[in-house]
Order: C-alpha cells, then structure tokens, then sequence
C-alpha cells in the first residue's frame, strides 16, 4: 500500500461522517460484487435516493484496504456525468459505506431482458466512450469494463466501479491480473504491462458487439478459452509491417513473455468484419474493428472513437437531451410499496415508498 491511502489520511475529514444508520435508511440489496454489496438507500434528511457500497473492512496495520481506498480516492476526484459520482463516507463496525448516486440498473441486467437496437446501442457507447476519455485524460484507466459495471437509467449511462482503477500519474501497472477475461485485451493476456489505457477501449468494443448481439463473442470458461476466442475471431497476430484485411499484425507480439502460453495453433485469418456484418452498419463495423485491433498501439484511442464518422454530429449535451425528451413520453403510474429492511445488528426498519412503473414500450 503506499502512503498516499493511508487511513489517517481519508479519515480526518471523511470519517467523522455519521454513523450509516443515523444518516440511511437502506431500503433493498442492488448487486452483489467481489468486495461487498450495494444497497438501494434513502438519505432520512434530504429523501434523495442513493446507491450505499458496503466494503468489508478488512483493517491491515495501516487501515482500510488499498483497493477501497483507491476507488475512494479516484470516486471523489471524478467530475464527470458518464461517471457515477460519489456523495458521501459512511462507517459501521468493521464496514465503510461509499455512498452513490443512484441509478436503475446495470447492463447487465438490461441484456438479460432484451438486445438494444443499434441506435440505443450507439447513445451506450457513445456515453460509455465519453465516460472513458475522462479517465484516460485524467491519467486514469478502469480495467473493469463490462455491463455489470455500466449503470443504466432509460438510456443515460454511468460507469461505475472503480474498485480495480489506477492512476498511471501516481503509479505504473504492476499487474496484469485485471479485468474479467471475457473482456480483457489481447495485450493483458499476453503480458504487456505498457500503459494500459487501452485495455478499456477492447472492453469497450466487446460490449458494444454484446449491446447488440446480446452474447459476449469471447466469453469463455477460462483465461485460454477466452483468448481462442479472441484468436477465432480477430485472428493470430503476426510480426511484420504489412496491411492485409484478415491478417492482423503486431510488431514484438512473439516475444512477449506469455505468447507461447496461449499462442500455438497455426496462425488464423481475422473474421470479425464477417460477423459484425449480420447486425451492423459499416460505419459501425468500422469503428468496433479499430475498437477490437489487437495491437493496442494501432487500437483507436476513447477519445478517436468519440470523433469516428459512425459518431458523426454528436455531441454529449444532444445526446442527453434526446434521452430526456424521450423520458418525457414515459407514461408513469404512482404505486407504493412497502419494504423491510434488517439491518445486519438485527434492527429492522420499514420503508413504504413510491414507485413510478414504466410503460410497457419503453426501455
Ligand atoms: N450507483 C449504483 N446504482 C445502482 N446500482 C448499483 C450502483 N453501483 C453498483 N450497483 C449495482 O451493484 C453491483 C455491484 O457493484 P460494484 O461493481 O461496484 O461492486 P464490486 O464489489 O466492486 O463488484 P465487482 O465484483 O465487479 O468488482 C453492480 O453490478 C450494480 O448492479
């Protein structure tokens, strides 16, 4: 851990905040994650809707883990509306509480019901794309993008997550154990520890197939089969400096340190283009192709996708403003529900809340 997410040092302002319980009502569980749960809550004070993250406390000689406290630290230096933002700390016993914004739903979630049509797909991923030449330009990379992580409401999109997120400013990739392997970047599983902004730009491009496609292309039972995948697909890199359509090549890819390991098939052609073609526009099929290059050195950057024709004569205000106007339209009905929440101590509190049912044609 270094110095720099100290328990002293978030603790003089941000934990004298009150006890959770005095503050919160939790109302309901929202997801289940590696490293805690996140509920749906009310703040008793001002009746705003929050999303509350309960993280293990796991106390070491130095305070709170490193990872709360990096997803802690890079929360509160966020200011972006693609990026869900921080509101609060809260601590119970052996348990600290980052209190969110909240938010619908995930995609993942949103996938389990339906696929999006391409136009939806594009309002996602232009947010998500938004969302992350944020980071990138704030030095920061993810490393955790997949549609559990992406926040929906009627389209306006969040990330959230931070919890596997570096700043390259503050400290260079040590690891490569990152990302889910069903969307992690050819260069993870080969090794590349280089900057690893990119790596969120693959994630990025395997949604966006997904958004539409409703499967992942590349999922698969473990790192290997993942990586086949990955090979079926967007075909075996090669050395040399040559443009051909259905050879992809990568200057250095043989010598890095774990290409013998997932590597050792003859070489493939890349197919992607073929596929993307039953449900895609060629624009679109363009810019996922420059998204999905297995060189992240030739992959398109978030912030070069962002001004790619596909997305040509958007900007993040019209964008907005077409989700909001479409919002409009939802027909809403008021409805009350009651809610019983135990609260781990073994209090228990009752919510009767209002709930706004959506009609049945919108998303
Ligand atoms: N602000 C929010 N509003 C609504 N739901 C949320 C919010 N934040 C998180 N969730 C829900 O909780 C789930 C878990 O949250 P999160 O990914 O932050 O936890 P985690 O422990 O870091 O998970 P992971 O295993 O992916 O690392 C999300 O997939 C989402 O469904």
């Amino acid at each position: 851990m270094t110095q720099e997410f100290t328990f002293q040092r978030i603790s003089t302002s941000q934990m004298q905040t009150e006890d959770l319980k005095k503050k919160y009502i939790l109302q309901k569980i929202l997801g289940y994650g590696r490293y805690g749960t996140v509920y749906k809550g009310v703040n008793q004070r001002t009746q705003e809707t929050v999303a509350i993250k309960e993280l293990r406390h796991s106390i070491d000689d130095q305070g709170i883990n490193a990872q709360a406290l990096r997803e802690i630290e890079i929360l509160k230096s966020i200011q972006c509306q693609q990026i869900v933002s921080f509101k609060d700390l809260a601590h119970g016993q052996n348990k600290i509480y980052i209190i969110m914004e909240y938010m619908e739903e995930d995609l993942l979630t949103a996938l389990k019901r339906n696929t999006f049509s391409e136009q939806q797909a594009k309002m996602i991923m232009f947010q998500v794309l938004q969302g992350l030449a944020y980071l990138h330009n704030k030095g920061i990379i993810h490393r955790d993008i997949k549609p559990n992580n992406i926040l929906n409401r009627n389209l306006e999109i969040k990330i959230c997550d931070l919890g596997m997120a570096q700043n390259l400013k503050k400290l260079k990739p040590q690891t490569i154990r990152i990302q889910n392997h069903s969307y992690r970047a050819p260069e993870v599983f080969l090794g590349l520890l280089n900057d690893q902004y990119q790596v969120d730009v693959w994630s990025a491009g395997v949604l966006f197939i997904q958004l539409l496609f409703k499967d992942n292309l590349f999922e698969g039972s473990s790192d290997y089969a993942s990586f086949q995948q990955i090979l079926k697909y967007c075909g075996t890199p090669q050395e040399g400096n040559f443009v051909k359509d259905n050879i992809e090549n990568w200057n250095g890819v043989t010598s890095l340190k774990n290409y013998s390991t997932f590597i050792k098939e003859d070489p493939q052609p890349r197919t992607l283009k073929a596929i993307l073609e039953k449900k895609m526009s060629p624009s679109l099929i363009n810019l996922v192709d420059s998204m999905l290059t297995l060189d992240p050195s030739q992959r398109i950057t978030a912030q070069d996708a962002l001004q790619h024709p596909y997305f040509c004569g958007m900007n993040i205000q019209r964008c907005l403003h077409t989700i909001q106007a479409s919002r409009k339209k939802v027909k809403t009905e008021q409805n009350t529900k009651t809610d019983v929440f135990n609260y781990p101590n073994g209090n228990k509190i009752i919510v009767v809340s209002q709930i706004f049912q959506k009609s049945q044609n919108c998303f």
